[in-house]
């Protein structure tokens, strides 16, 4: 989203200071496509927005707020196109479970013909106990405890994708141990800058994941590996970051990559068969924003890949892509209620809803953006510069920093933050002892809770008294 760093000027009543919205949008009731899920639309008698052809009032009515709503076939559809982009060629598509994972959605990606990356033990019980085939899972982590290692080893998992020297040799004894020899990926630092928020860069030098390919730990990793009698080195993978719209990080990584596997077949005379490159590609949040979609990602990724490997004289590895929030990001959005509403004259004006940072932290933890709109009826009223904030106790309990919403906003009014599929409820937290909110899938008029609100008895639950 472009910020004006020479503001309008006052405008009803607010006053906006460097780095606020230059100017409200042209139409409050419009819904950009772009952020919004493919079902959604307004009313054009009522003003009502409706997804998969049920209206919000009736889903607030059914389902209280706030709840995550989330579009089944615009799920389905993105699913289709990444494994449509990558299916011509010699590649997997990884949904990464860390951006949403429930057994509905595990069984969609099966269905659709995804396989899926897991992070934890306990997003690889989701996955196995929604019928996804062990192969076709792979084990992520900077830190897998030994115990997750096993669960891995012994559930048949694809691959593991290993991060630290610690982890190559735990794993080939636990899967000596076992007696199988189990499948692995090299995670490599190709050192890119990728150009998003700090937190959630992975390739640069100086953070936790991988081996250092400038430094020679992934070369060394290889060297390691290649020895073990407990793992097969199938290949090399690279995750540069998340939330990313220029593809140069993405091709850097790939000519590293394909650098590494020129350098490891010079060096032991073997032409490893796999490369992964990750996940990462960014989504609308809002209309300024310009994602690229699947196909052009995998021609822009296969592209280089072939070139490099052509340069290097090796065959081409079969590659893996693992995108979780291009799939699932923009198939959300959250249903809030208006409480309460605080002009601040010169300033803005502060609409607090019934949810926030415990639905969503990405706006406190990565000062996302996020777009807002009232979606329980039309407005005719003049803009009215907002800020739509939670119900915690925290200055920064911020859900969309700065917005655009009708100057006759009442309480009781629902707004929909859209684009929240990912990462949202995945890093949803009790504070305050909120009760997490439902995601409710809805597909062709009909709704499913696919993952409850949590109930004060949840809480008391693991409260041992
Ligand atoms: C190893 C790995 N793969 C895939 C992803 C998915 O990223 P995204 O949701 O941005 O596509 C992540 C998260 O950044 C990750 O760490
Ligand atoms: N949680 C982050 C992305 C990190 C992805 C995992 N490596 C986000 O909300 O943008």
């Amino acid at each position: 989203m472009s910020r004006s760093a020479h503001p309008a000027g006052p405008r009803h009543g607010d006053v906006l200071p460097e780095g606020h919205y230059a100017a409200p949008p042209a139409d409050l009731n419009a819904l950009d496509p772009k952020v919004w899920s493919a079902t959604v639309e307004r009313g054009t008698a009522d003003g009502i927005v409706s997804v998969a052809g049920l209206d919000v009032l009736t889903l607030a009515e059914r389902f209280g707020t706030p709840a995550y709503i989330l579009d089944e076939a615009d799920f389905r559809a993105r699913c289709r196109a990444w494994q449509d982009a990558f299916s011509h060629l010699d590649a997997d598509v990884y949904y990464a479970g860390k951006a949403f994972l429930s057994r509905a959605v595990v069984r969609w990606l099966h269905e659709e013909g995804l396989s899926v990356d897991v992070c934890s033990g306990g997003e690889l019980t989701v996955a196995l106990s929604a019928g996804m085939p062990a192969g076709r899972i792979a084990l992520h982590g900077n830190n897998k405890t030994r115990a997750e290692l096993e669960y891995a080893v012994k559930s048949g998992v694809g691959h593991v994708v290993v991060d630290s020297f610690e982890e190559l040799a735990r794993l080939s004894w636990i899967a000596h141990e076992q007696g199988v020899r189990q499948r692995i990926l090299l995670r490599v630092t190709v050192g890119v800058e990728a150009h998003t928020h700090e937190f959630i860069a992975t390739a640069h030098e100086d953070q936790k994941f991988g081996f250092s390919l400038t430094g020679g730990d992934a070369a060394e990793a290889v060297r390691r590996a290649l020895t073990l009698d407990g793992v097969e080195l199938a290949g090399i993978h690279s995750h540069i970051g998340s939330q990313i719209f220029d593809m140069a990080g993405f091709e850097v990584a790939a000519r590293r990559v394909v650098g590494l596997l020129a350098q490891v077949k010079a060096e032991h005379g073997v032409e490893l068969p796999e490369i992964d490159l990750g996940g990462g590609l960014g989504i609308a949040y809002t209309s300024e924003d310009d994602p690229q979609g699947p196909q052009e990602i995998a021609t822009a990724l296969t592209q280089i890949v072939r070139r490099e490997c052509a340069a290097e004289g090796l065959a081409v590895p079969r590659l893996s892509v693992e995108p979780g929030r291009a799939i699932v990001g923009p198939t959300a959005f959250t249903l809030y209620e208006v409480g309460t509403i605080k002009p601040l004259e010169g300033l803005r004006t502060y609409v607090s809803v019934d949810g926030g940072m415990s639905d969503n932290i990405r706006t406190a933890l990565y000062d996302a953006e996020y777009s807002v709109a009232l979606v329980s009826r039309a407005s005719a009223a003049e803009p009215m510069l907002s800020r739509v904030v939670g119900k915690h106790c925290e200055s920064g309990d911020i859900v969309v920093r700065d917005a655009f919403l009708p100057a006759d906003l009442a309480p009781g009014d629902l707004l929909a933050v859209p684009a929240t599929g990912a990462y949202c409820r995945s890093m949803a937290s009790n504070y305050n002892h909120a009760l997490r909110p439902p995601v409710v899938a809805v597909r062709d008029g009909q709704a499913r809770v696919i993952v409850r609100r949590e109930t004060e008895e949840d809480l008391l639950r693991l409260d041992m008294g």
